[in-house]
């Protein structure tokens, strides 16, 4: 029997596998510890050499593309395919929160391995990952940072040659697919903000880089009280954008839509945000624009958002110095731009830890319609701001900010609305007062919100209603005498002169 097996290996066979011998060990003691080579890999070595007289391919798929600029959808729907696939078959499983508080999301560890079958045919998935290269200082410049020092990540798929046309064909493809069904299955929205990383380099360079926690805001637009009228469009608008795949490529426009909410402060427009959020099923991405710290810095963390998002700015007035003295400046300003710029390049290497923001209002312009903006797709940039006169028209101009939504002091059909919402009442004895002090006086939606809340368990729609109508009947007093009320505007003027 021995002697069979023998005399059937040619000398061809032989130093075949010699040559497949020391390539898979090659491979190994470059990526692996030589421990790991002998403990877990002895099944994929082995499955290897019985695959030497019908050569295995494999393709892999790395977690960044192009260098670290961006996740690769591929790479996050294969894990999800394997998170179904190799629950069954793999010993050491890293574990992910769900949609499902009960449930967790499981993939592969890295060196572990799985096969799958397919229409006959037996593949091998293999996780792995590997150091970034040191001194890479061009990806370390994207990387922004922290992330530059973390591991590569990435899934190889072995297969025999006669496979070929069937996997790259067919396989791969239905992976994906599934992949993206089991993503949805799983998606827990997130809810990210840029925090500031100075970790890459010897010169501390200050970097952002996006962090994220599960949103879970509980503001839908069943919840929000305007007008129904102005509500139904806003939602018809939303529906539109989110099916307008086809239509803006029709028409050659990046797929994302700018919204502009403005108007004072408790008039509703962060809930408005998280209503849309909830509506559209989309992350939210809040950029704090003072931790950003120049304008690459910026489009490096628009290119890391992933499409089905919502992009925030709060208070874009706050934010940057974008306001009318801006306006003044605007030409010198702009003068400076592309020094400014060549200073934020990687060839820069004379800046030193610097934390304030140099984003400037070109940087911004960019972010939002620039060459970069389109990449991804079906992204919504919100702004909000309380002084909608103080910014610079540029950056709110149709195109770039394509809705405007004024959010504004509540008015009877907004009050008729949280009164079903917080007390379930359609019609009370006390309407008509509330209404006609809601004409005289200027109340915020979230103000009549917490007038219409029960304080105690005893309190009920009569005791709310009346404590609504004395805290508007001493508001209209206060604006009759004139006093408190001019001094706050006073007050808000010196503020905003300083
Ligand atoms: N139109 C509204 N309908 C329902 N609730 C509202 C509405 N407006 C405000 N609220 C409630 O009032 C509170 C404050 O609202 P929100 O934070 O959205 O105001 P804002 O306009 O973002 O204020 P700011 O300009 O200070 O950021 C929230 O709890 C919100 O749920
Ligand atoms: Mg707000």
């Amino acid at each position: 029997m021995e002697g069979s097996l023998l005399s059937g290996l040619n000398s061809g066979v032989v130093l075949s596998l010699i040559a497949v011998l020391w390539t898979v060990v090659w491979q190994n003691l470059q990526h692996l510890q030589l421990q790991q080579f002998f403990g877990r890999h002895l099944s994929r070595h082995a499955r290897r050499l019985a695959a030497m007289v019908d050569p295995y391919l494999s393709v892999t798929i790395a977690e960044y593309e192009g260098g670290r600029m961006k996740r690769s959808d591929a790479f996050e729907e294969v894990k999800a395919y394997l998170s179904d696939a190799c629950s069954r078959g793999v010993r050491h499983l890293r574990a992910e929160g769900a949609k499902d508080a009960d449930k967790l999301v499981l993939s592969m560890v890295d060196g572990e391995e799985v096969s799958d079958e397919f229409e006959g045919a037996t593949v091998w998935w293999w996780a792995y990952s590997k150091s970034p290269p040191r001194n890479d200082g061009a990806a370390a410049w994207w990387s922004g940072g922290g992330a530059a020092q973390e591991e590569r990540r990435f899934y190889r798929l072995f297969f025999l040659e006669r496979h070929r046309e069937l996997v790259l064909d067919t396989y791969l493809p239905r992976v994906r697919q599934l992949g993206r069904a089991v993503m949805v299955k799983n998606r827990q929205r997130k809810l990210f903000t840029n925090i500031s990383t100075h970790q890459w380099s010897d010169g501390g360079y200050m970097r952002s880089a996006w962090s994220h926690v599960v949103f879970e805001h509980p503001k839908t637009f069943a919840t929000l009280a305007m007008d129904p009228a102005e509500k139904k469009k806003i939602m018809d608008d939303l529906d539109m954008f989110k099916k307008g795949k086809e239509y803006y490529a029709r028409v050659g426009k990046a797929w994302k839509r700018g919204y502009l909410l403005y108007g004072p402060p408790g008039t509703g427009k962060s809930a408005m945000i998280a209503a849309m959020a909830n509506y559209l099923d989309y992350d939210i991405y809040d950029i704090e624009l003072t931790s950003v710290h120049s304008n690459t810095d910026l489009r490096k963390l628009f290119i890391e958002t992933t499409s089905k998002s919502i992009i925030v700015i709060e208070d874009i007035d706050c934010s940057l110095d974008l306001t009318g003295a801006r306006k003044k400046k605007k030409k010198s300003a702009a003068a400076e731009e592309g020094d400014k710029d060549k200073k934020n390049a990687p060839a820069a290497a004379g800046e030193k830890k610097d934390t304030s923001s140099k984003v400037t209002l070109s940087g911004l312009l960019n972010f939002i319609d620039g060459l970069w903006s389109a990449c991804g797709g079906e992204r919504i940039i919100v702004f909000t701001t309380n002084h909608v006169e103080k910014l610079d028209p540029a950056l709110i101009r149709r195109g770039r900010m394509d809705k405007h939504i004024e959010m504004s002091y509540c008015g009877f059909e907004a009050f008729k609305f949280l009164a079903k919402t917080y007390l379930d009442v359609d019609e009370h004895e006390q309407f008509e007062a509330v209404g006609e002090l809601l004409r005289e006086v200027e109340m915020t939606p979230a103000d009549v919100a917490e007038n219409l809340t029960p304080k105690s368990l005893e309190d009920g729609p009569d005791s709310c209603l009346a404590a609504l109508v004395k805290a508007l009947e001493e508001a209209k007093e206060k604006k009759a005498s004139g006093g408190k009320g001019l001094d706050e505007q006073d007050e808000e003027e010196d503020e905003e002169e300083e």
